[in-house]
């Protein structure tokens, strides 16, 4: 008996023996803030302070509505293709409305894709003739880059890439509550807000404050790793884009996510703070 218990506590002195440098691990604070509603968990980690996870937000993995707002959804309304095979050929007409398919066989957008100003991506979509599997769907298939919920020094909570993500690789969809322009402006939190800005008239707000993603949580950065990109599958009504978040660069394990919130927000914020993001060409501080 007494050898049994001194080498259970052997066991237990060596499994927590501490190396030289008291190297503290980040604290997991949860296995996965979507709760099993994106393909991948995003766990929560703090190595920075004693904060739990954040709870004053409901996790979604498409923007919803809580006031009616005018989407046209009706599958008649949708422009489709009638390909039978992969819809990377010029013929397909969902390529056509995006220019072309820019997506390359592994889902990733082509080195010639404009990260400067994006075009509108139409993928294909549930009126269309081809297989699920066609080239022209990607962010309809959801998030599948490795994710995580970190606490920063001194930047609130940010994302970061937990595997090496290519350039030109679907990373997240920002969503939110879908509001009108005139909701937006009366909302006093405004920290969370992207401007779907459609030029003819009634332009439509997403506000990520209290209905988001991982998105919601991805800091600006003045020299930015993401791009955000207009797409549409389910419906084509240009007032509704998805934004979708794309690497304009390849990007290395473990680097936090950034894109660039742009004028507007900071026109807003730099009365109440600087821009901390640590780029060479940081606009903002
Ligand atoms: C801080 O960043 C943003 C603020 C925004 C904003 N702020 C208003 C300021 C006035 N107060 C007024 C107010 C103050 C206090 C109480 C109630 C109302 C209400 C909110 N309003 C609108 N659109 C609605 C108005 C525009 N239109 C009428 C010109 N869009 C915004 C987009 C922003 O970033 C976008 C990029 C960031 C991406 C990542 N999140």
């Amino acid at each position: 008996e007494n050898m049994k218990s001194f080498l259970l506590v052997n066991d237990i002195l060596r499994s927590c023996k501490v190396d030289g440098i008291s190297s503290k691990p980040a604290k997991l604070l949860h296995r996965d803030i979507a709760r099993g509603k994106e393909k991948v968990p995003i766990p929560v980690v703090n190595d920075a302070d004693d904060c739990n996870y954040p709870t004053d937000f409901v996790y979604v993995t498409e923007s919803v509505f809580t006031s009616h707002v005018p989407v046209n959804t009706t599958i008649s309304s949708l422009n489709r293709c009638s390909c039978s095979g992969d819809c990377t050929r010029g013929s397909c007409a969902c390529a056509r409305a995006s220019i072309a398919c820019w997506y390359d066989g592994g889902g990733v957008l082509s080195s010639d894709f404009d990260f400067v100003s994006p075009p509108r991506i139409f993928e294909c979509n549930k009126a269309c003739g081809c297989w699920n599997t066609c080239t022209n769907r990607v962010v309809q298939h959801g998030i599948s880059v490795q994710m995580e919920l970190f606490k920063t020094a001194h930047r609130g909570w940010g994302v970061k890439s937990r595997h090496k993500i290519a350039k030109g690789t679907f990373v997240c969809e920002y969503v939110g509550e879908l509001i009108t322009d005139s909701q937006a402006d009366e909302r006093e939190d405004d920290s969370y807000l992207f401007d779907l800005d459609y030029k003819d008239g009634d332009t439509f707000c997403m506000d990520a404050k209290h209905y988001g993603n991982i998105s919601r949580f991805i800091n600006h950065r003045c020299e930015p790793n993401l791009t955000p990109v207009s797409v549409f599958v389910d419906h084509q009504d240009l007032r509704f884009p998805r934004i979708c978040l794309f690497a304009n660069t390849d990007i290395p394990a473990g680097t936090e996510l950034g894109f660039d919130y742009g004028e507007k927000f900071w026109l807003v914020k730099y009365k109440h703070f600087l821009c901390d993001c640590g780029c060479n060409n940081c606009k903002y501080n």
